[in-house]
């Protein structure tokens, strides 16, 4: 079976994913996209053979559109989502799957009253062979329970619309979801430590920080993230249990040794460092639809995740240690 894609937002993230769903899913086919800016959105289709749509609704209602991509700016994804879930269709979002928890409590209360799983958010860390195979030793319990977390998120550098919120909202929302997920339980509090400012960073930006998040069972994680790091995207994850530790590993390189120096390289984007767990994503997403049951990161993941960046918002301009408080989680989102 083919399914047929409607993509909302022809922009960076948006090309990415409709390449990799015409080269690299088998089973699925980009058939619609709109853009706020047509003639990209135009200028994509034709690439495709696809049709562009004036606008996001037009996409969802069109009848030959299965499941819905949404890739459009963060404060776009719940009229979409929301909209697509009240047709029906399966819809993919981008991260954030809305910029309030209570749009998020929204999509979350759409979803309950069809009765089944629609959404999924994109968080495609969970789909990264090195974060899988560290939640396969953490759930064995062969090294004992998790006891704290040590965590790096490091980019070269931003743009200079980059703000400080951002490292919470836009940058360490990946770590939020990834320590629920392999820990496979609720983050319970936030703190945001400033340390000294780095000087290459654009006067505004609070850069790097340095978080600290506590679970439901107490494990304390730490994470530094400094998006003007200068020498490349550096994704660093340990977790020390009872009995030993488990480290991600760095991306797979050649190791040089000359003149006197041992040298590997560093990869400078996320696009690169991600893209094998983009594809994975995408190819388990389309799995998922034909199966009729959606297995990826949900609305409840979105909402989750929200609250915490909230709190991490907030902690960052007190300096307070901020709770993170969810609704209960209903039974659509198992226990
Ligand atoms: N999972 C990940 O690692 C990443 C996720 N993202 C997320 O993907 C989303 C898009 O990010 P980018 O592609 O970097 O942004 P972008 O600015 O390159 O593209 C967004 C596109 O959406 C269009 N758009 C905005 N509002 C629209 C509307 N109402 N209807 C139709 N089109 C609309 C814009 O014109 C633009 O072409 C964001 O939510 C971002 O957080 C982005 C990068 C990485
Ligand atoms: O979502 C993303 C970007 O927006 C963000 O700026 C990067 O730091 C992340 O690693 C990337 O995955």
């Amino acid at each position: 079976m083919t399914v047929h894609i409607g993509v909302i937002g022809t922009g960076m993230i948006g090309q990415d994913h409709i390449r990799r769903l015409t080269d690299v899913v088998t089973g699925a086919e980009v058939v619609a996209v709109t853009d706020v800016d047509g003639a990209r959105a135009a200028e994509v289709a034709s690439g495709i053979g696809a049709r562009a749509l004036p606008t996001g609704q037009d996409v969802i209602a069109d009848p030959l559109v299965d499941a819905v991509v949404v890739t459009s700016w963060g404060p776009t994804h719940a009229e979409f989502v929301l909209a697509a879930i009240a047709a029906g269709k399966y819809v993919f979002c981008e991260k954030p799957l809305a910029t309030t928890a209570e749009d998020c409590l929204r999509i979350i209360e759409a979803e309950q009253s069809v009765g089944r799983r629609l959404v999924q958010v994109g968080f495609m860390r969970r789909y990264d062979a090195g974060y899988r195979a560290m939640k396969e030793v953490l759930d064995s319990r062969d090294l004992g329970h998790p006891l704290m977390m040590h965590c790096a998120h490091r980019n070269p550098t931003v743009p200079e619309a980059y703000h400080s919120a951002m490292a919470v909202q836009d940058t360490a929302v990946h770590e939020i979801d990834t320590i629920r997920w392999l820990l496979d339980e609720e983050i319970v509090s936030a703190q945001v430590i400033r340390p000294r400012r780095t000087a290459n960073r654009f006067e505004h930006l609070v850069d790097p920080q340095f978080m600290l998040f506590e679970t439901a069972s107490g494990v304390r994680v730490d994470l530094e993230v400094f998006v003007n790091c200068q020498f490349g995207y550096d994704i660093q994850c340990e977790t020390v249990c009872e009995t030993g530790t488990v480290r991600l590993p760095d991306p797979a390189d050649v190791i040089v040794k000359t003149a006197a120096v041992q040298r590997t390289g560093v990869l400078q984007d996320w696009k690169d460092r991600f893209g094998a767990a983009f594809d994975r994503e995408f190819v388990e997403w389309i799995a998922s639809i034909d199966d009729g049951r959606l297995a990826g990161p949900s609305a409840w993941d979105g909402y989750a995740a929200a609250v915490t960046t909230d709190a991490g918002t907030e902690a960052l301009e007190t300096g307070r240690v901020v709770s993170v408080r969810l609704k209960d989680r209903p039974d659509l989102y198992g226990s």
